[in-house]
Protein backbone atom coordinates (compact mmCIF):
# COMPACT_ATOMS: atom_id res chain seq x y z
CA UNK A 1 0.00 0.00 0.00
CA UNK A 2 1.38 3.44 -1.12
CA UNK A 3 0.41 6.03 1.69
CA UNK A 4 0.92 9.98 0.63
CA UNK A 5 3.75 11.02 1.26
CA UNK A 6 2.67 14.08 4.13
CA UNK A 7 0.98 11.67 5.74
CA UNK A 8 3.94 8.73 5.56
CA UNK A 9 6.46 12.19 7.41
CA UNK A 10 3.91 13.01 9.91
CA UNK A 11 3.11 9.24 10.82
CA UNK A 12 7.22 8.28 10.73
CA UNK A 13 7.81 11.12 13.10
CA UNK A 14 5.73 10.33 15.51
CA UNK A 15 6.21 6.56 15.47
CA UNK A 16 9.73 6.10 15.00
CA UNK A 17 10.58 2.74 14.02
CA UNK A 18 6.93 1.34 14.98
CA UNK A 19 5.72 2.69 11.65
CA UNK A 20 5.89 -0.43 9.95
CA UNK A 21 4.97 -2.58 12.41
CA UNK A 22 1.08 -0.41 13.16
CA UNK A 23 0.43 -0.20 9.47
CA UNK A 24 1.41 -3.51 8.22
CA UNK A 25 -2.11 -4.43 7.61
CA UNK A 26 -3.54 -7.82 9.55
CA UNK A 27 -5.10 -9.19 5.94
CA UNK A 28 -4.07 -8.73 2.86
CA UNK A 29 -7.53 -7.86 1.80
CA UNK A 30 -9.89 -4.79 3.39
CA UNK A 31 -11.47 -6.14 6.03
CA UNK A 32 -14.98 -6.73 5.27
CA UNK A 33 -18.14 -7.84 7.55
CA UNK A 34 -21.30 -7.30 8.65
CA UNK A 35 -23.41 -6.31 12.20
CA UNK A 36 -26.54 -8.32 13.48
CA UNK A 37 -29.88 -5.73 13.65
CA UNK A 38 -30.43 -7.23 17.31
CA UNK A 39 -34.04 -5.91 16.30
CA UNK A 40 -34.37 -8.99 14.21
CA UNK A 41 -32.36 -11.82 15.65
CA UNK A 42 -29.57 -12.47 18.29
CA UNK A 43 -25.74 -12.46 17.18
CA UNK A 44 -25.95 -16.15 18.55
CA UNK A 45 -29.01 -17.57 16.06
CA UNK A 46 -26.92 -15.68 13.14
CA UNK A 47 -23.90 -17.34 13.69
CA UNK A 48 -26.28 -20.69 13.99
CA UNK A 49 -28.21 -20.09 11.00
CA UNK A 50 -25.94 -17.63 8.38
CA UNK A 51 -25.26 -19.57 5.28
CA UNK A 52 -22.46 -17.83 4.67
CA UNK A 53 -19.09 -17.60 6.39
CA UNK A 54 -19.00 -15.39 9.63
CA UNK A 55 -16.87 -15.00 12.32
CA UNK A 56 -17.50 -13.32 15.24
CA UNK A 57 -15.61 -9.91 15.45
CA UNK A 58 -13.72 -8.72 18.32
CA UNK A 59 -14.64 -5.44 17.82
CA UNK A 60 -18.13 -5.75 18.96
CA UNK A 61 -20.32 -8.13 20.03
CA UNK A 62 -22.84 -8.22 17.28
CA UNK A 63 -20.40 -7.65 14.51
CA UNK A 64 -18.61 -10.51 12.31
CA UNK A 65 -15.79 -11.18 9.36
CA UNK A 66 -17.07 -11.89 6.14
CA UNK A 67 -15.16 -13.35 2.98
CA UNK A 68 -13.84 -10.95 0.94
CA UNK A 69 -15.61 -11.70 -1.55
CA UNK A 70 -19.22 -11.74 0.07
CA UNK A 71 -21.90 -9.19 -1.10
CA UNK A 72 -23.86 -8.47 1.81
CA UNK A 73 -25.98 -6.31 -0.48
CA UNK A 74 -27.36 -9.50 -2.63
CA UNK A 75 -28.28 -11.52 0.61
CA UNK A 76 -31.53 -11.56 1.24
CA UNK A 77 -31.11 -11.37 4.97
CA UNK A 78 -29.61 -7.67 4.00
CA UNK A 79 -33.28 -6.79 2.27
CA UNK A 80 -34.78 -7.91 5.89
CA UNK A 81 -33.10 -5.55 7.80
CA UNK A 82 -31.38 -9.01 9.47
CA UNK A 83 -27.31 -7.61 8.65
CA UNK A 84 -25.72 -4.19 8.21
CA UNK A 85 -22.55 -4.56 5.95
CA UNK A 86 -20.28 -2.89 8.05
CA UNK A 87 -16.39 -2.66 7.74
CA UNK A 88 -15.69 -5.44 11.48
CA UNK A 89 -14.02 -1.98 13.03
CA UNK A 90 -16.31 0.76 12.31
CA UNK A 91 -18.98 -1.52 14.73
CA UNK A 92 -16.75 -0.86 17.50
CA UNK A 93 -17.81 2.83 18.82
CA UNK A 94 -21.31 2.19 18.91
CA UNK A 95 -21.05 -0.50 21.43
CA UNK A 96 -18.55 1.89 23.48
CA UNK A 97 -21.79 4.40 23.99
CA UNK A 98 -23.26 2.06 26.16
CA UNK A 99 -26.94 2.67 25.25
CA UNK A 100 -29.76 0.88 27.37
CA UNK A 101 -33.12 0.57 26.18
CA UNK A 102 -35.62 3.86 27.13
CA UNK A 103 -32.91 6.18 26.71
CA UNK A 104 -32.49 9.26 24.72
CA UNK A 105 -29.51 9.22 21.78
CA UNK A 106 -28.23 11.25 19.73
CA UNK A 107 -26.16 10.91 16.82
CA UNK A 108 -24.98 13.71 15.01
CA UNK A 109 -23.05 12.58 11.60
CA UNK A 110 -25.41 8.94 10.66
CA UNK A 111 -25.42 8.44 7.40
CA UNK A 112 -25.61 6.07 6.26
CA UNK A 113 -26.55 4.53 9.17
CA UNK A 114 -24.46 1.74 10.12
CA UNK A 115 -23.55 3.26 13.68
CA UNK A 116 -27.49 4.58 14.01
CA UNK A 117 -28.33 1.05 13.49
CA UNK A 118 -26.45 -0.02 16.22
CA UNK A 119 -27.74 2.42 18.48
CA UNK A 120 -31.43 1.48 17.79
CA UNK A 121 -31.10 -1.77 18.40
CA UNK A 122 -29.48 -1.22 21.39
CA UNK A 123 -32.43 0.75 22.62
CA UNK A 124 -34.60 -1.83 21.20
CA UNK A 125 -37.40 0.10 20.12
CA UNK A 126 -37.66 1.67 23.74
CA UNK A 127 -36.50 5.46 24.37
CA UNK A 128 -35.75 7.94 21.50
CA UNK A 129 -33.01 8.50 18.47
CA UNK A 130 -32.29 11.24 16.73
CA UNK A 131 -30.24 10.69 14.00
CA UNK A 132 -28.62 13.81 12.20
CA UNK A 133 -27.26 13.79 8.76
CA UNK A 134 -25.99 17.17 6.99
CA UNK A 135 -25.92 16.08 3.32
CA UNK A 136 -29.28 16.17 2.48
CA UNK A 137 -28.78 13.82 -0.54
CA UNK A 138 -26.83 11.32 2.20
CA UNK A 139 -29.98 12.20 5.10
CA UNK A 140 -31.90 10.15 2.51
CA UNK A 141 -29.87 6.99 2.12
CA UNK A 142 -30.32 7.00 6.16
CA UNK A 143 -33.83 7.04 6.16
CA UNK A 144 -34.08 4.01 3.48
CA UNK A 145 -31.13 2.02 5.49
CA UNK A 146 -32.91 2.74 8.97
CA UNK A 147 -36.51 1.86 7.43
CA UNK A 148 -35.14 -1.57 6.00
CA UNK A 149 -33.91 -2.44 9.82
CA UNK A 150 -37.00 -1.99 11.49
CA UNK A 151 -36.41 0.87 13.28
CA UNK A 152 -39.57 2.51 14.71
CA UNK A 153 -38.27 4.85 17.21
CA UNK A 154 -35.84 7.44 15.04
CA UNK A 155 -36.28 11.05 14.79
CA UNK A 156 -34.21 11.81 11.33
CA UNK A 157 -32.77 15.21 10.25
CA UNK A 158 -31.33 16.77 8.06
CA UNK A 159 -29.48 20.13 9.90
CA UNK A 160 -26.37 21.82 11.06
CA UNK A 161 -25.18 20.22 14.33
CA UNK A 162 -25.60 24.23 16.14
CA UNK A 163 -28.72 24.23 15.41
CA UNK A 164 -30.08 21.25 16.99
CA UNK A 165 -28.03 22.15 19.68
CA UNK A 166 -29.95 25.22 19.85
CA UNK A 167 -32.98 23.36 20.00
CA UNK A 168 -32.60 20.62 22.21
CA UNK A 169 -29.70 21.58 24.37
CA UNK A 170 -28.92 19.76 27.38
CA UNK A 171 -31.85 16.71 25.99
CA UNK A 172 -30.06 13.52 25.30
CA UNK A 173 -28.24 10.93 27.76
CA UNK A 174 -25.96 9.69 25.01
CA UNK A 175 -24.77 11.26 22.22
CA UNK A 176 -22.36 9.75 19.14
CA UNK A 177 -19.77 12.06 16.88
CA UNK A 178 -18.75 9.90 14.05
CA UNK A 179 -16.77 12.53 12.52
CA UNK A 180 -16.36 13.53 8.91
CA UNK A 181 -12.84 13.12 9.23
CA UNK A 182 -9.67 12.98 6.66
CA UNK A 183 -10.30 9.46 6.04
CA UNK A 184 -6.22 8.09 6.66
CA UNK A 185 -8.55 4.67 7.39
CA UNK A 186 -10.02 4.60 4.24
CA UNK A 187 -6.58 4.55 2.15
CA UNK A 188 -6.72 1.06 1.41
CA UNK A 189 -10.38 0.75 0.88
CA UNK A 190 -10.96 3.57 -0.95
CA UNK A 191 -8.30 5.21 -3.48
CA UNK A 192 -10.10 8.74 -3.56
CA UNK A 193 -9.11 8.94 0.19
CA UNK A 194 -5.31 8.60 -0.75
CA UNK A 195 -6.02 11.21 -4.09
CA UNK A 196 -7.74 14.04 -1.89
CA UNK A 197 -5.69 13.69 1.04
CA UNK A 198 -3.23 16.68 2.33
CA UNK A 199 -2.60 18.65 5.76
CA UNK A 200 -5.42 21.05 4.67
CA UNK A 201 -7.66 19.01 4.38
CA UNK A 202 -6.51 17.37 8.34
CA UNK A 203 -7.08 20.85 9.43
CA UNK A 204 -10.42 21.86 8.25
CA UNK A 205 -11.25 18.13 9.22
CA UNK A 206 -10.24 19.29 12.73
CA UNK A 207 -11.93 22.56 12.73
CA UNK A 208 -15.79 21.05 11.68
CA UNK A 209 -14.62 17.90 14.34
CA UNK A 210 -14.43 20.53 16.95
CA UNK A 211 -17.63 22.63 16.37
CA UNK A 212 -19.95 19.11 16.18
CA UNK A 213 -18.25 18.40 19.73
CA UNK A 214 -19.04 21.52 20.98
CA UNK A 215 -22.62 21.05 19.64
CA UNK A 216 -22.20 17.36 21.23
CA UNK A 217 -21.67 18.88 24.87
CA UNK A 218 -24.65 21.34 24.26
CA UNK A 219 -26.65 18.33 23.53
CA UNK A 220 -25.66 16.50 25.97
CA UNK A 221 -27.77 16.04 29.74
CA UNK A 222 -25.91 16.56 33.30
CA UNK A 223 -24.56 13.00 33.62
CA UNK A 224 -24.45 11.80 30.24
CA UNK A 225 -21.81 9.85 27.82
CA UNK A 226 -20.85 11.02 24.54
CA UNK A 227 -18.11 9.24 21.97
CA UNK A 228 -16.36 10.96 19.24
CA UNK A 229 -14.87 8.25 16.76
CA UNK A 230 -12.87 9.12 13.45
CA UNK A 231 -11.68 6.81 11.24
CA UNK A 232 -8.32 8.67 10.68
CA UNK A 233 -5.01 8.63 12.79
CA UNK A 234 -4.40 12.49 12.46
CA UNK A 235 -3.56 13.83 15.51
CA UNK A 236 -4.93 17.15 15.24
CA UNK A 237 -8.98 14.86 14.97
CA UNK A 238 -7.73 12.14 17.48
CA UNK A 239 -6.20 13.06 20.99
CA UNK A 240 -5.35 15.98 19.92
CA UNK A 241 -8.75 17.19 19.33
CA UNK A 242 -9.89 15.57 22.89
CA UNK A 243 -7.41 17.12 24.93
CA UNK A 244 -7.95 20.31 23.61
CA UNK A 245 -11.76 19.84 24.25
CA UNK A 246 -11.23 18.45 28.20
CA UNK A 247 -9.47 21.76 28.40
CA UNK A 248 -12.11 23.94 27.32
CA UNK A 249 -14.71 21.91 29.36
CA UNK A 250 -13.79 21.10 32.59
CA UNK A 251 -17.24 19.41 33.52
CA UNK A 252 -16.10 16.76 31.44
CA UNK A 253 -13.87 13.58 32.41
CA UNK A 254 -12.19 11.47 30.26
CA UNK A 255 -13.38 7.38 30.61
CA UNK A 256 -10.48 4.73 30.74
CA UNK A 257 -11.06 2.66 27.26
CA UNK A 258 -7.78 0.52 28.51
CA UNK A 259 -10.53 -2.87 29.29
CA UNK A 260 -12.30 -2.71 25.84
CA UNK A 261 -10.30 -5.70 24.82
CA UNK A 262 -9.57 -4.38 21.94
CA UNK A 263 -7.12 -2.11 19.92
CA UNK A 264 -4.21 0.22 22.16
CA UNK A 265 -4.22 2.75 23.94
CA UNK A 266 -4.00 6.40 22.44
CA UNK A 267 -0.68 8.08 21.87
CA UNK A 268 0.42 11.09 23.86
CA UNK A 269 2.69 12.56 21.80
CA UNK A 270 -0.38 13.16 19.53
CA UNK A 271 -1.42 16.01 22.07
CA UNK A 272 2.07 17.43 23.27
CA UNK A 273 0.42 20.81 24.04
CA UNK A 274 -1.65 19.09 26.85
CA UNK A 275 0.69 16.83 29.41
CA UNK A 276 -2.21 16.33 31.43
CA UNK A 277 -4.25 14.11 28.85
CA UNK A 278 -4.43 10.69 29.85
CA UNK A 279 -4.23 9.48 26.08
CA UNK A 280 -3.93 6.38 27.27
CA UNK A 281 -7.78 6.26 27.85
CA UNK A 282 -8.53 6.85 24.30
CA UNK A 283 -8.48 3.64 21.60
CA UNK A 284 -6.88 3.91 18.45
CA UNK A 285 -7.48 0.48 16.27
CA UNK A 286 -4.40 0.12 13.57
CA UNK A 287 -4.27 -1.63 10.65
CA UNK A 288 -2.15 -4.31 12.51
CA UNK A 289 -5.21 -4.50 14.86
CA UNK A 290 -7.17 -6.19 12.08
CA UNK A 291 -9.09 -3.19 11.19
CA UNK A 292 -8.65 -0.22 8.54
CA UNK A 293 -8.49 2.41 11.16
CA UNK A 294 -10.41 3.91 13.96
CA UNK A 295 -10.08 6.51 17.06
CA UNK A 296 -12.25 6.74 19.83
CA UNK A 297 -12.83 8.10 22.85
CA UNK A 298 -15.49 8.30 25.78
CA UNK A 299 -16.53 11.59 27.62
CA UNK A 300 -18.71 11.86 30.38
CA UNK A 301 -20.56 15.14 31.59
CA UNK A 302 -20.34 15.90 35.00
CA UNK A 303 -24.10 15.04 36.76
CA UNK A 304 -24.14 18.62 38.50
CA UNK A 305 -23.16 20.13 35.18
CA UNK A 306 -25.83 23.41 34.17
CA UNK A 307 -29.04 21.99 32.29
CA UNK A 308 -30.49 24.41 30.03
CA UNK A 309 -33.67 25.29 29.81
CA UNK A 310 -34.89 23.83 26.19
CA UNK A 311 -37.01 26.12 24.19
CA UNK A 312 -40.42 24.73 24.00
CA UNK A 313 -41.45 23.25 20.51
CA UNK A 314 -45.45 23.35 19.72
CA UNK A 315 -46.96 20.10 20.17
CA UNK A 316 -48.30 18.88 16.91
CA UNK A 317 -51.66 18.44 15.34
CA UNK A 318 -52.88 14.88 15.96
CA UNK A 319 -55.27 14.66 12.73
CA UNK A 320 -58.29 11.97 13.50
CA UNK A 321 -57.07 8.99 11.91
CA UNK A 322 -59.11 8.29 8.65
CA UNK A 323 -61.81 5.21 8.53
CA UNK A 324 -59.75 3.97 5.96
CA UNK A 325 -56.61 3.45 8.12
CA UNK A 326 -58.74 2.14 11.49
CA UNK A 327 -59.99 -0.62 9.05
CA UNK A 328 -56.70 -1.58 7.70
CA UNK A 329 -55.28 -1.37 11.25
CA UNK A 330 -57.87 -3.61 12.98
CA UNK A 331 -57.13 -6.24 9.98
CA UNK A 332 -53.88 -6.39 9.76
CA UNK A 333 -52.08 -4.77 12.39
CA UNK A 334 -54.65 -4.84 15.44
CA UNK A 335 -51.81 -3.48 17.85
CA UNK A 336 -51.38 -0.35 15.70
CA UNK A 337 -54.86 1.11 15.58
CA UNK A 338 -54.93 2.93 18.76
CA UNK A 339 -51.61 4.30 17.90
CA UNK A 340 -51.63 8.31 17.49
CA UNK A 341 -51.37 9.30 13.68
CA UNK A 342 -49.97 12.29 12.40
CA UNK A 343 -49.76 13.63 8.75
CA UNK A 344 -46.98 13.95 6.12
CA UNK A 345 -48.26 15.22 3.27
CA UNK A 346 -50.40 12.95 1.81
CA UNK A 347 -49.09 10.16 3.88
CA UNK A 348 -50.15 8.98 7.44
CA UNK A 349 -47.59 8.68 10.04
CA UNK A 350 -47.05 6.76 13.30
CA UNK A 351 -44.87 9.39 15.21
CA UNK A 352 -41.88 7.94 17.16
CA UNK A 353 -43.23 8.27 20.45
CA UNK A 354 -42.27 10.35 22.44
CA UNK A 355 -40.65 12.97 19.53
CA UNK A 356 -43.84 15.43 20.58
CA UNK A 357 -41.23 16.24 23.48
CA UNK A 358 -38.44 17.46 21.04
CA UNK A 359 -38.24 20.91 19.90
CA UNK A 360 -38.10 20.02 16.16
CA UNK A 361 -40.59 22.56 14.87
CA UNK A 362 -37.70 24.26 13.02
CA UNK A 363 -35.73 22.09 11.98
CA UNK A 364 -35.97 19.83 8.82
CA UNK A 365 -37.00 16.53 9.59
CA UNK A 366 -36.63 13.79 7.21
CA UNK A 367 -38.77 11.42 8.92
CA UNK A 368 -40.04 11.17 12.16
CA UNK A 369 -41.55 8.06 12.85
CA UNK A 370 -42.61 4.89 10.49
CA UNK A 371 -44.81 5.33 7.80
CA UNK A 372 -47.97 3.80 7.55
CA UNK A 373 -49.69 4.45 4.17
CA UNK A 374 -51.98 6.44 2.47
CA UNK A 375 -55.46 6.64 1.63
CA UNK A 376 -56.12 6.33 -2.23
CA UNK A 377 -59.70 6.62 -3.66
CA UNK A 378 -61.16 5.74 -0.18
CA UNK A 379 -58.87 2.80 0.28
CA UNK A 380 -56.50 3.02 2.37
CA UNK A 381 -52.84 1.54 1.04
CA UNK A 382 -50.00 0.99 3.12
CA UNK A 383 -46.63 1.98 2.75
CA UNK A 384 -43.43 -0.23 2.53
CA UNK A 385 -42.05 0.81 5.58
CA UNK A 386 -44.63 -0.49 7.63
CA UNK A 387 -44.23 -4.03 6.83
CA UNK A 388 -40.21 -3.66 7.55
CA UNK A 389 -40.75 -2.19 10.99
CA UNK A 390 -44.24 -4.29 11.94
CA UNK A 391 -44.58 -7.28 9.35
CA UNK A 392 -43.52 -9.62 11.78
CA UNK A 393 -46.93 -8.90 13.72
CA UNK A 394 -48.98 -8.65 10.39
CA UNK A 395 -51.88 -11.29 11.02
CA UNK A 396 -52.30 -12.22 7.18
CA UNK A 397 -48.35 -13.41 6.55
CA UNK A 398 -46.64 -15.40 3.42
CA UNK A 399 -43.20 -17.33 5.34
CA UNK A 400 -40.41 -18.00 2.85
CA UNK A 401 -36.96 -19.75 3.73
CA UNK A 402 -33.71 -18.75 2.17
CA UNK A 403 -33.83 -22.13 -0.17
CA UNK A 404 -37.36 -20.81 -1.21
CA UNK A 405 -37.07 -20.07 -4.68
CA UNK A 406 -40.10 -17.65 -4.05
CA UNK A 407 -37.69 -15.60 -1.87
CA UNK A 408 -35.08 -14.33 -4.98
CA UNK A 409 -38.45 -14.16 -6.96
CA UNK A 410 -39.78 -12.25 -4.44
CA UNK A 411 -36.73 -9.60 -4.29
CA UNK A 412 -36.09 -9.80 -8.18
CA UNK A 413 -39.83 -8.12 -7.81
CA UNK A 414 -42.00 -10.90 -9.65
CA UNK A 415 -45.60 -11.93 -8.29
CA UNK A 416 -45.62 -15.77 -6.18
CA UNK A 417 -47.74 -18.33 -5.11
CA UNK A 418 -49.43 -17.55 -1.80
CA UNK A 419 -48.96 -20.82 0.20
CA UNK A 420 -50.49 -19.37 4.05
CA UNK A 421 -51.51 -15.92 2.93
CA UNK A 422 -54.84 -15.37 2.39
CA UNK A 423 -56.84 -12.97 -0.03
CA UNK A 424 -56.00 -8.89 1.08
CA UNK A 425 -52.65 -7.24 2.12
CA UNK A 426 -49.90 -9.38 3.46
CA UNK A 427 -46.43 -9.31 5.04
CA UNK A 428 -43.71 -11.36 3.02
CA UNK A 429 -41.08 -12.74 5.82
CA UNK A 430 -38.46 -14.60 5.38
CA UNK A 431 -37.16 -17.07 7.74
CA UNK A 432 -39.32 -14.57 9.93
CA UNK A 433 -38.25 -11.30 9.00
CA UNK A 434 -40.17 -8.75 6.70
CA UNK A 435 -39.69 -8.23 3.09
CA UNK A 436 -42.11 -5.83 2.36
CA UNK A 437 -45.71 -7.01 1.34
CA UNK A 438 -47.80 -7.57 -1.01
CA UNK A 439 -51.42 -8.88 -2.53
CA UNK A 440 -53.08 -11.73 -2.17
CA UNK A 441 -55.53 -11.99 -4.69
CA UNK A 442 -56.65 -16.05 -6.17
CA UNK A 443 -53.72 -17.83 -4.74
CA UNK A 444 -50.75 -15.45 -5.76
CA UNK A 445 -49.07 -12.30 -4.28
CA UNK A 446 -48.75 -9.51 -6.22
CA UNK A 447 -45.52 -7.36 -5.22
CA UNK A 448 -45.27 -4.23 -3.84
CA UNK A 449 -41.42 -4.71 -2.95
CA UNK A 450 -40.62 -1.28 -3.91
CA UNK A 451 -38.59 -0.97 -7.45
CA UNK A 452 -35.69 1.00 -6.19
CA UNK A 453 -34.88 -1.64 -3.60
CA UNK A 454 -35.21 -4.89 -5.85
CA UNK A 455 -32.78 -7.56 -6.33
CA UNK A 456 -32.10 -7.58 -10.03
CA UNK A 457 -28.67 -9.70 -9.99
C1 LIG B 1 -17.81 9.19 9.17
S1 LIG B 1 -19.24 9.62 8.34
C2 LIG B 1 -20.50 8.90 9.32
C3 LIG B 1 -20.68 7.42 9.16
C4 LIG B 1 -21.84 6.90 9.96
N1 LIG B 1 -21.74 7.26 11.36
C5 LIG B 1 -22.02 5.40 9.86
O1 LIG B 1 -21.59 4.69 10.76
O2 LIG B 1 -22.62 4.94 8.88
C6 LIG B 1 -19.39 11.32 8.76
C7 LIG B 1 -20.70 11.96 8.31
O3 LIG B 1 -20.67 13.33 8.72
C8 LIG B 1 -21.35 14.08 7.73
N2 LIG B 1 -21.01 15.52 7.81
C9 LIG B 1 -20.40 16.29 6.90
N3 LIG B 1 -20.35 17.57 7.32
C10 LIG B 1 -20.95 17.62 8.51
C11 LIG B 1 -21.24 18.67 9.44
N4 LIG B 1 -20.88 19.92 9.21
N5 LIG B 1 -21.92 18.34 10.54
C12 LIG B 1 -22.29 17.06 10.79
N6 LIG B 1 -22.02 16.04 9.96
C13 LIG B 1 -21.37 16.32 8.83
C14 LIG B 1 -20.91 13.43 6.43
O4 LIG B 1 -21.81 13.75 5.39
C15 LIG B 1 -20.91 11.96 6.80
O5 LIG B 1 -22.14 11.37 6.48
Amino acid sequence: MEFPQDFTARERALLGARFDELYAYATPQPARGVTVNALRCTPEWFAQHADFDAQPSKFCPTAFTTAADFRPGRHAWHHAGVLYAQEPSASAPAALLDVQPGMRVADLCAAPGGKTSQLAAALQGQGLLLANEFVAARAEILRQNLERMGVTNAVITNEDTARLAAAMPGQFDRVLVDAPCSGEGMFRKEAVAAAQHNNALVAHCAELGAEILENAAALLAPGGVLVYSTCTFAPAEDEGQIAAFLAKHPAFTLCDLSGCGFGRPGEANRAPDYPDFRAGYTRRIWPADGGEGHFMAKLQKAADADAPTPPKGKPPKVPKAPAEWLDFAKTYFPALASRPLAGAGEWLLLPTPGSETLNTAKLRVVRGGVLAGSVLKKRFQPAHALFMAYGAQCTNREALTLTDPRTAAWLRGEEIDAATAQNGWCAVLVDGFPLGGGKVSGGRIKNHYPKGLRNLQ
